[in-house]
Formats: C-alpha cells, structure tokens, sequence
C-alpha cells in the first residue's frame, strides 16, 4: 500500500514537471509573439499600464512622467536570494522597464523560508530561472534578463553597464567590494542591504557625491568575524522588510526623489521592530577608488584582498595536519567497536537540538574558543579514551580542535582529533537519513 503511495507520488511529481515545460515553453512562445506585435511605446503608457500602475501613478510622487521614468529604466539585482527575491518582486510589481537577475546558484530547500519567489517546484532549477518565471507571471508588461554566472572581475563591468543602477543583495565581503569597484568605474548608484538573524542594514553607496562602501571600509574585516545565514540563522521578515526597502530606494532614485538613502546607513531591529538612521562619514577624500586620484582604476583579485571566497559554498578550512583529523568512516567503525571515547558536538544548542551524534555532548564553539567550559571537557578527557570534535561542516571543529590541543598537551592528554567533513559528511557518507541542514 505504501509503496503503490510512493509511486503514484512520483508519477504526479513527474506529469507536473512535464506540464510545467510545456507552460514554460509556452510562455516564451506568447512573450516572442507580444513583442513581435504589441508596439511598446516606451513614451506612452498603454491601457493595461494604466490600470496595473493606477494606485501608484495617482501618487503625487510618481504620475504619468515618473511611471514613464520606471518604465525606461533598467535595475540589475545581483543575488536572487533572501534580498533579491523581495527587491526583485516589488520592482517587477512597480513596473521597472528591464530587471536583470544575477546569481550563480541553484534553489535549495534551506533557502525557501525567506526566498519566497522560489517555490517547492523551483527546487534545484537555478534561482535565476525560477525569479524569472516567478516575475513574468507577475507582469508581462516588463523584460525580466537572466544572468546565470558567479559575478567576477573578469565579467562585472560588461555585465553592469548596461544597467542604470545596481542593487547589492549578495552575501559576502568580496562580492561587496567587487560590486563597489565596479559601480564607481561605471558611476552607477549601488543600494546595498544586508540581513543577519533579527537585523538589517541598508544604504545606497556612490550616490549624489555621497560616500562609497570602500570609503566607510577601506580595509575587509577579519574572515573570522564575518558570519554568513548558513552559520548564523536569519528570518525570513528581516530579508523581507530590507529586500523591500531596497526597492524602494531604488524607484527614489529612478523618480529623482530627495530623499535617497545616501550617506546614511538604516538600521533596522527586529527584535524591537525599532529604525535609526546614522549619519555615515562623507566621501573619503582619499578613497582608493572614488577619491579625485585614485589608486585602483581596475577591479582586482577580490577573494584575495578579502582573503574570503566570493561565495559562501565549499568554504572549507584546512587548519591541521593529517593526523589530527579523522574520516567519518573511521570515526564509525571505532564507535561501532565500541571504543571508549568522548565525542564533542562544537555546534550552538539550537542546533544540537535539530539532531546530534549518539552520546556526544555539546560545548559550543564559542564556550571553548573563551575557555568558557574547557576544564569541562579536559576533565572528562582525562577520564580516558580519545577525543573526538565534530560541527556541521568541519569548519568550527578545525578550530576548536587547534585551540584544545594547547590545553590538552599542558596536560598530558592526548591529542583532540577533528571530524573532516562534520556532520554532513556523515549524512554524505554513512547515514543519508541523518539530517542535513
Ligand atoms: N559573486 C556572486 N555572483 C553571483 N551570485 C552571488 C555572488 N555572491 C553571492 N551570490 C548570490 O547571492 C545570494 C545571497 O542570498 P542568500 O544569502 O539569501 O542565499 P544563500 O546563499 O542561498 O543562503 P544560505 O547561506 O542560507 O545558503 C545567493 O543566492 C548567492 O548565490
Ligand atoms: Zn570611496
């Protein structure tokens, strides 16, 4: 019976994906025969745009001459993720003439509690695909153009300039910087947002003689102090409530409003549902690359300056000798042979809750990193038997395992040994049911 289940699941999940190609393939079909035949005057608004826009031209702000404004402009959003999938929707909505999706990555089923123009369907189509299809439902009033690559020095300029403006909803330092450089050369405003657990930050940097984001940050921070959602956790409403702003600046810039969020960063706390506004620090007089004289007048090697991948995958450390550090198929069949030994899960405990290894205990990694609850663990080290560190993805337990190496050997103990790979490794290469995340 539960099998009969499980196939008729399969065959419906199969007949969807197919009916969905041929939607697909349709709709490219009736968007080639619109453009063929529809003339799209782009000084003049058409009836259907009339009525889509009609609560937002009656603004006083915007009117016929500033949805014309929207209608002629083209946004590049770079990051079709947590930031991009609410920016990218209420500019689509707003009716953005020409909306470019950039991103290298495909959807996962961690990305859908806050990247909400990618559906349970959408699950390891490319994120760039799945925003466009999502977007052309939406409106087919707009062009939406799809950028399927990893932004790098070698294509960001050609694939910026023909935008009007660059709206930043990555992840990580490099790609900030990157896109920075790149938006000076090119002399396009860039509204950047960023979003971590209950907060967000947003601002519009090389805009109206205001500052850049080299300006406020001349030099990247220590990798070690950048935490990325994976690592950190985020909710969805945080992304959404920036995503949205980021938009929003945009269309102020487009309608050459005087508000803009230029040399002021917003603050936005989620845990009191608070704003602030600070004032940033002016354009750099110096400034590497906006000042009169600057020094860099190309992009450079980013992940080299940042010392970080422009990307938050297959970041793997590789902090110790070989024999610190032992597989997960070496790892099982010592528990299996029931070896006495100590297994230490260095994750913090919410998500030593999600799941955890039989009889390991958890000392999360800041606890041991501040020697909060090492004695904790030299004394059950002492005990007897080898010590064995493990985490998600082997990265923090690298880390645990070299700071408690010093305290292990003042004492006499063995040394500590680190899971290569963690958690995911186990679930990659002994147990496919144990859960990844
Ligand atoms: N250099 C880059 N080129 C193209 N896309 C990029 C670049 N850097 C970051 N991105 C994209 O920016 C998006 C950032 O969004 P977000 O952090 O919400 O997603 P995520 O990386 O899928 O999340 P998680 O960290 O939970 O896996 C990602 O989809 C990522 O692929
Ligand atoms: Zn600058």
């Amino acid at each position: 019976m539960e099998v009969d289940g499980e196939t008729q699941i399969e065959e419906l999940e199969c007949d969807i994906r197919t009916l969905r190609k041929q939607l697909k393939a349709k709709v490219q079909q009736l968007k080639t025969l619109k453009k063929h035949f529809q003339k799209n005057c782009i000084n003049k608004l058409n009836n259907n745009e009339i009525a889509r826009y009609s609560r937002q031209i009656i603004l006083s702000e915007i009117g016929v001459q500033g949805q014309l404004k929207l209608k002629r402009s083209s946004v590049l959003v770079v990051g079709a993720g947590g930031l991009g999938c609410p920016s990218a929707l209420y500019l689509a909505g707003a009716g953005i003439g020409r909306i470019g999706i950039l991103d290298y990555d495909e959807v996962e089923l961690t990305n859908l509690h806050r990247q909400l123009l990618h559906t349970e369907c959408s699950v390891g189509l490319t994120k760039v695909e799945s925003v466009r299809s999502y977007l052309e439902e939406l409106n087919s009033q707009i062009e939406i153009v799809t950028h399927h690559i990893q932004l790098s020095s070698d294509n960001a300029l050609q694939t910026l300039e023909s935008y009007d403006i660059v709206v930043d909803a990555t992840d990580n330092v490099a790609t900030r910087y990157l896109l920075n450089d790149a938006c000076v050369l090119l002399k396009k405003p860039l509204v950047s947002g960023s979003a971590l657990q209950l907060e967000g930050q947003l601002t519009v940097y090389n805009f109206n003689g205001g500052p850049c984001y080299r300006c406020l940050f001349p030099n990247p921070p220590p990798p070690e102090t950048v935490t990325n959602c994976g690592d950190g956790g985020v909710l969805g409403a945080i992304t959404g409530v920036i995503g949205a702003l980021q938009a929003l600046e945009t269309i102020k810039i487009i309608l050459g409003n005087s508000g803009v969020l230029s040399g002021r960063l917003l603050l936005f706390d989620g845990h009191q549902s608070t704003f602030r506004n600070l004032k940033l620090r002016p354009k750099k007089a110096d400034c590497a690359v906006c000042s009169d004289n600057p020094s860099l007048t190309q992009l450079i090697d980013y992940e080299q300056f940042c010392s970080m991948k422009a990307t938050d995958k297959d970041s793997h450390l590789n902090l110790l000798a070989p024999h610190e550090r032992i597989t997960v198929q070496e790892y099982k069949s010592l528990a299996e042979s029931n070896v006495p030994h100590l297994l230490v899960d260095v994750r913090g405990a919410n998500q030593f809750e999600i799941c955890q290894l039989p009889t390991s205990i958890n000392v999360p990694i800041d606890d041991i990193l501040k020697n909060r609850r090492t004695t904790e663990v030299t004394q059950l080290a002492a005990t007897g038997g080898p010590v064995f560190v493990v985490c998600r993805r082997g990265n923090d337990s690298q880390l645990a395992v070299r700071h408690l190496s010093v305290l292990f050997q003042e004492q006499g103990l063995a040394p500590p040994r680190d899971i290569v790979g963690g958690l995911h490794a186990w679930t990659h290469n002994i147990d496919p049911e144990f859960p990844i995340y």
